[in-house]
């Protein structure tokens, strides 16, 4: 199987429409491949809180639409990362979107975990509430955003649910790199599964982002790791090996369910 991971650059200095433009020609550029990752809310920047409400989309905006025919022209599984969704309530999330290789719509996510304690996304928008898996034919992705990287709950359910590989979109700051490639690494040793983080390059809000977008097989070994600038991180992978790391070193049935709170 072959994964393209987008690491598209996120400055201040372009317009959301003309970076919307180079990510479908980007992804149409990626034709061949059978997996292609955009990162973390790359229209606005993850931390350009003050654009969330301005570029706030409905479901089938503007974004939706550029991506759906991306992947269609491309022939291509687009996971096209997140964009502030407005529902029609009026709340925002943090949604992503995947579209099957004809352009329709497969599964959108909303972020369940929000990142800023008691600013920025964490009062912005809301959280999402159920963790989604996609089928594909050679395997089958669980999805997660960014700052859920740190809440391996989320992702034991996605495991339970049925995946084999790990999708994550980030905006990831520099200044935090080593918890990115550390926890994508753990997340794929103890679910024995794929990790494919795709995060930003570029500067926007005055947050530097890390890059570093990481390919991780179920043994925990770095398959493919990307700079700190704008690049495409192409990888084949065998998704068998999620089946075959899993039986011969069992340790996800031993797990041990249900343990309760220590008592003091
Ligand atoms: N956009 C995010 O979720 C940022 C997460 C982050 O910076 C961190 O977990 O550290």
């Amino acid at each position: 199987m072959r994964a393209s991971l987008i690491q598209i650059r996120v400055d201040d200095d372009e317009s959301v429409d003309s970076r919307r433009q180079r990510a479908a020609s980007l992804v149409r550029d990626q034709a061949g491949a059978d997996l292609v990752v955009l990162p973390e809310l790359w229209t606005t920047g993850a931390f350009a809180y003050e654009e969330f409400a301005r570029e706030a989309e409905q479901l089938d905006g503007p974004t939706y639409r550029a991506m759906a025919k991306a992947a269609g022209d491309a022939g291509v599984w687009l996971h096209a990362g997140s964009i502030p969704e407005r529902d029609p309530d009026g709340t925002l999330y943090n949604t992503s979107l995947l579209f099957s290789p004809s352009g329709e719509l497969a599964a959108a996510y909303r972020k369940i975990h929000r990142f800023g304690f008691d600013k920025g996304e964490a009062v912005l928008m809301g959280a999402g509430t159920e963790p989604v898996t996609v089928s594909l034919p050679e395997t089958t992705l669980g999805v997660a955003t960014c700052y859920d990287l740190r809440f391996p709950e989320l992702f034991r359910a996605l495991v339970d649910a049925g995946a084999e590989t790990l999708v994550i979109p980030a905006g990831w700051p520099e200044r935090r790199r080593s918890h990115w490639t550390l926890l994508a690494r753990a997340r794929a040793v103890e679910n024995q599964a794929f990790v494919l983080a795709c995060g930003t390059a570029g500067t926007h809000a005055g947050v530097p982002q890390a890059g570093h977008s990481i390919v991780v097989d179920p043994w925990g070994e770095v398959l493919a790791e990307a700079g700190a600038e704008e690049e495409v991180l192409t990888v084949e992978f065998d998704p068998s090996k999620v089946a075959a790391v899993r039986e011969q070193f069992p340790a996800l049935k031993d797990r041990v369910l249900g343990l309760e709170r220590p008592r003091h």
